[in-house]
């Protein structure tokens, strides 16, 4: 792929520049990149990566062959048409903004390939999980290199477009979850008096452990589980603690809070 323009530069436009980059699957110098006034934060990107800032009216925004839209939901009309009339006709799209149908790129920017995916921040260090759906004007050598983008960052299912709500919340937002269940360990850790940095290392082990035991095993997390739980243990103790504070119901409001948020911002909410 040649030329790749971001519109929108934040965290997420961030961490898969970060990961092409990194992982030479684009020249940075055939990266660009516009944002809605932040120069600072493009001159930041440019230094880190060495990447190409760009302004809506500058030559480069016509020879992009790629555009990945990563502004917030609210901000997708203005940045459509920040760049609509001046793209390339044959440029494709590639989404990454929760919510937002493939329906809405076609209607603000002609009948062009679309694709609508929903990565996370692991993209960063290479370990994003991303679903994505594409419309029917998606040829099989722009389906490739919209695929070996995403990939470039992590692994990439292809998925119906109405389940991306659902991907979304479980590991568009899924960070964010282990980001907070680990804040809980710390804090239940301090307020034991454990010590912050010891208990810090010792729960990212425990959870790339276990992350890297259900991979690599391949086994069931609940056998996972039971092989840790000691009848009349810690573990059973402290599963049954869980429960009783309605573990399951929580975590299920949560991916239907998500996913439902993610329905609304379809509809403009
Ligand atoms: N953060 C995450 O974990 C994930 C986010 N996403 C999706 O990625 C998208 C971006 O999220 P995130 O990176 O967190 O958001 P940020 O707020 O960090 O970044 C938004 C970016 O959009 C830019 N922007 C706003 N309006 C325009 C415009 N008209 N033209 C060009 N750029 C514009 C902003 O520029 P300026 O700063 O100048 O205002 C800013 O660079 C969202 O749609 C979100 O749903 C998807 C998966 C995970
Ligand atoms: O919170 C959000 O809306 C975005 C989408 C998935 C992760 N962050």
């Amino acid at each position: 792929m040649k030329n790749v323009l971001f519109v929108g530069a934040g965290s997420m436009a961030e961490a898969i520049m970060a990961g092409i980059v990194e992982k030479g699957a684009v020249d940075p110098s055939s990266v660009f990149v516009m944002n809605k006034s932040d120069e600072a934060r493009l001159s930041g990107l440019e230094e880190r990566y060495g990447i190409v800032p760009v302004r809506k009216e500058d030559p480069e925004v016509g020879r992009a062959e790629l555009v990945v839209f990563a502004t917030k939901p609210k901000d997708v009309r203005q940045a459509m048409n920040d760049v609509a009339g001046r793209l390339h006709l044959e440029a494709a799209i590639l989404s990454v903004m929760a919510g937002i149908p493939i329906r809405t790129f076609e209607e603000g920017l002609g009948s062009r390939p679309v694709a609508r995916s929903m990565p996370n921040t692991s993209a960063t260090i290479g370990l994003a999980a991303t679903g994505v759906a594409m419309n029917d004007a998606v040829c099989d050598r722009v389906r490739g290199d919209i695929l070996s983008l995403l990939g470039a960052v992590g692994i990439v299912k292809e998925v119906a477009e109405d389940d991306l709500h659902l991907v979304t919340a479980l590991s568009g937002s899924g960070p964010a979850y282990v980001y907070y269940f680990t804040e809980a360990l710390e804090e239940a850790a301090k307020t034991a008096g454990f010590d912050g940095a010891d208990a810090r290392e010792l729960i990212i082990q425990t959870l790339e452990g276990a992350a890297a035991m259900m991979r690599q095993t391949r086994m069931e997390p609940s056998v996972l589980r039971e092989n840790v739980t000691s009848p009349g243990g810690t573990t059973a103790a402290g599963l049954r603690a869980l429960d009783d504070a309605g573990f399951h119901r929580a975590v299920a409001s949560c991916i239907r809070a998500a996913e439902n948020r993610s329905r609304e911002l379809a509809e403009g909410k």
